[in-house]
């Protein structure tokens, strides 16, 4: 848990934030024990705006990696950062539901909470299955 925290320490300091300044970093284990880093990449469109979250999860995806054993994220918050529900819809569909997410802060607040515990009653998967 602490070296995936440290990792998303890492990737926050290459935050590419010129318009909020506002820094995330987030890092992603792997099954196999490798560690990808992400962090947030805004955009003069601010939509167009990419998390830390989901930075590291569609690098991991995007390098061949299917299958994650945990997910940390770090912003200098009051307290632990909370994820939005973008990148919470994103964890649903890449991770297994009771795969740990570790929430952090730069004070040293740690939440630990479960992917399906940030977002019950998710849209997934399965509920394409019922149309005809
Ligand atoms: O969990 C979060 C919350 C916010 N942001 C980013 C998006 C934007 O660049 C900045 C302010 O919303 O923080 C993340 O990367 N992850
Ligand atoms: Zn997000």
């Amino acid at each position: 848990m602490k070296e995936l925290i440290e990792a998303a320490k890492q990737a926050r300091e290459m935050a590419y934030v010129p318009y909020s300044k506002f820094r995330v970093g987030a890092a992603v284990l792997t099954k196999d024990g490798e560690i990808i880093r992400g962090c947030n990449v805004e955009n003069a469109s601010y939509g167009l705006t990419n998390c830390a979250e989901r930075t590291a999860l569609f690098k991991a995806i995007s390098e061949g990696y299917r299958e994650f054993a945990g997910i940390a994220v770090i912003a200098d918050t009051e307290g632990p950062v909370s994820p939005c529900g973008a990148c919470r819809q994103v964890m649903v569909e890449l991770c297994p539901p009771d795969m740990k997410v570790f929430l952090s802060n730069l004070k040293g607040a740690i939440q630990e909470t479960t992917v399906a515990d940030l977002l019950p009653g998710a849209f997934q998967k399965g509920d394409l299955d019922a149309q005809g």
